[in-house]
C-alpha cells in the first residue's frame, strides 16, 4: 500500500539516459580521500588512533583546535595531478571520486564561502581544478565527494531541537547550497556529486530541502548523477522512501560491503566503495589489520559486476601528495589483470544463470557475449555451467589466448568445461558462445 509523499522518489526504476548508461558501464572506479587528516596519518603525539584515519578529529586525545590548525601545515609539495591520473588510467578505472570537503569542513578548492580552504595554506593553490583537468584529459570521468556534515561550521547541527537550531541550520543549508553551486560552476566537467555525512537527525528532518537541492543541482547541471545518500523523504527515510522506492540515481549504501545476490540489489543501479585495509579511507601510517590483496579486490570487482554494480577501490594519499608503495603496487596489479580481462568487466553486468562455485558470470551489454571469471578451479578441472533454459553452449575459449576448451555435454543443457592445465596462477576468463535451441555439442557416447 503506497503512502502519499511530497519528497519521495522522483522516478521509479533505473535512469536510462546516456549519462547514466555510461555510469552503469564503468565497471571499475577509484575513490581518493585527501585532506588535513592525510598529514597526521592516523597518529598524534606518537599515539595511534585506531579508528578510521579521516575521523581522527573526533578522537578525544586530539583537541579540535590542534586538528583545525593543521591547515597551517597543509602543503602537498609532491602532488602531481598527472601522476594521479596516470595511476588511475594504468589501473583501468573509468571514474574517480575525489574528496572536496570531508566532515572536518576543510575545502580543497578556493571556496569563497569559508576561509577554511586550501588558499589559506602554505600550498595556496586549488587542487580540485588540476585534478578534474588531468583526469578529464586521461578520459576518466570525475565525481566530487562532498560531506554535508561539516564540523567546522558553527551552524552545523546534529539535530533540530529548538527554534534557534532551525534558524542556524537554515543558514547552514544556504551555505551548503552555495558551496555546491560553486563546485559545479568552477568544475563543469564534473559528472556527479557523491554526498556523505547525511545520517544525522538534522538532515533526516530536512527531507524537503534535500529534495529541492537535488532538483536544483540537476537544473543547473543537466545530467548530473547523484546517488541515494543525499536525500531523506517526508518521514526521514534515507535511500528508500516510505514506499520502498530508491531516492537517487543509484543505490549508494554499499560502503565496504557487497550485495549477497542479485535480489539484494533490488534491481537498482549501485556501486560498492571499498577500502584496501579493513576500514579507514584517509592515509594511515600503520594500516590496522588485514590489507586486501589484488586478487581479493579483483574477486570483489568480479562479484560486483556480476550483480550489475560497479566496484570502487579507495586510495588515501599521504599529506605530501604521493601514494604509499602498497597502494601503487595494488593499482598496478589490478591494472595488469584489467589489461588482459577488461572485456569481462567494462560494459558488462548480470547474467541470470545459476551461480557456480568456480566464480562469476558477466554478460556484455554491448554484444551479449558471456564471460566466466574463474577464481576457484575444482580438483577435477571441470567447470560446471548450467545455462538458462533454451540457451546452449556452442563454444568456450580462454580470453587471454583464444585457446578453445573442450565442452562436455551433461544432462539437459548443462556442460562441463574441461581445463587442461590446472595450475592457473591467477583469476582468468573464459568466453562462452551460445546458441538458441538444438544440441550444441556432441554428447560423449
Ligand atoms: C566514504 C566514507 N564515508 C565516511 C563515513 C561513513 N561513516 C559512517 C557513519 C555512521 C555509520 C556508518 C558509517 N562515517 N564516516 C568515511 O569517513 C568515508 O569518507
Amino acid at each position: 500500500k503506497q503512502v502519499p509523499l511530497q519528497h519521495g522518489a522522483h522516478r521509479i526504476g533505473k535512469r536510462t539516459d546516456a549519462d547514466m548508461n555510461r555510469w552503469r558501464d564503468y565497471g571499475l572506479g577509484e575513490f581518493i580521500h585527501m585532506g588535513l587528516y592525510s598529514i597526521l596519518g592516523g597518529d598524534y603525539n606518537s599515539m595511534h588512533y585506531d579508528g578510521a584515519a579521516e575521523w581522527i578529529r573526533s578522537w578525544n586525545k586530539l583537541p579540535h583546535e590542534v586538528y583545525d590548525n593543521l591547515y597551517k601545515k597543509f602543503d602537498p609539495k609532491n602532488f602531481d595531478p598527472e601522476v594521479w591520473a596516470r595511476m588511475a588510467k594504468n589501473m583501468g578505472v573509468r571514474y574517480v571520486t575525489i574528496t572536496t570537503k570531508h566532515h572536518d569542513g576543510f575545502c580543497l578548492w578556493p571556496s569563497k564561502y569559508t576561509d577554511f580552504n586550501i588558499t589559506k595554506t602554505p600550498y595556496k593553490k586549488d587542487m580540485i581544478g588540476p585534478l578534474v583537468k588531468a583526469f578529464d584529459q586521461a578520459g576518466i570521468d570525475v565525481y566530487l565527494y562532498f560531506s554535508v556534515m561539516d564540523w567546522h561550521q558553527a551552524d552545523w547541527r546534529y539535530d533540530l531541537k529548538t527554534v534557534a537550531d532551525s534558524v542556524a541550520f537554515n543558514r547552514f543549508k544556504t551555505f551548503t547550497k552555495n558551496q555546491l553551486t560553486e563546485l559545479l560552476t568552477l568544475y563543469p566537467q564534473t559528472k556527479g556529486l557523491w554526498f556523505d555525512g547525511t545520517w544525522d537527525n538534522s538532515w533526516k528532518k530536512s527531507g524537503a530541502f534535500s529534495d529541492s537541492l537535488d532538483q536544483y543541482l540537476k537544473k543547473i547541471h543537466p545530467g548530473l548523477i547523484i546517488g541515494s545518500r543525499l536525500r531523506a523523504d517526508d518521514y526521514g527515510n534515507r535511500h528508500f522512501d516510505a514506499n520502498g522506492h530508491l531516492m537517487g540515481d543509484y543505490e549508494q549504501g554499499w560502503e565496504r560491503k557487497i550485495p549477497s545476490d542479485y535480489t539484494a540489489t533490488r534491481g537498482n543501479d549501485w556501486d560498492c566503495i571499498m577500502t584496501i585495509p579493513q576500514n579507514g579511507w584517509g592515509y594511515s601510517k600503520t594500516w590496522m589489520g588485514h590489507w586486501k590483496t589484488p586478487y581479493e579486490l579483483i574477486e570483489m570487482l568480479a562479484k560486483c559486476v556480476s550483480l550489475d554494480g560497479n566496484f570502487v577501490v579507495n586510495f588515501g594519499p599521504k599529506g605530501d601528495g604521493t601514494f604509499r608503495k602498497k597502494e601503487l603496487q595494488t593499482a598496478d596489479s589490478i591494472g595488469a589483470w584489467m589489461k588482459v580481462n577488461h572485456e569481462a568487466i567494462y560494459n558488462a553486468g548480470y547474467l541470470n544463470w545459476t551461480k557456480q562455485d568456480w566464480g562469476y558470470y558477466t554478460r556484455s551489454r554491448k554484444d551479449g557475449k558471456i564471460y566466466m571469471i574463474v577464481f576457484n578451479v575444482p580438483i577435477n578441472g571441470a567447470l560446471k555451467v548450467s545455462p538458462a533454459k533454451k540457451e546452449h553452449i556452442k563454444k568456450a575459449y580462454l580470453l587471454q589466448d583464444n585457446k578453445t576448451l573442450h565442452v562436455e555435454a551433461l544432462d539437459g543443457n548443462d556442460v562441463f568445461i574441461q581445463l587442461e592445465q590446472k595450475n592457473q596462477q591467477e583469476p582468468f576468463v573464459i568466453v562462452l558462445e551460445t546458441g538458441q535451441g538444438g544440441q550444441a555439442v556432441e554428447g560423449e557416447n
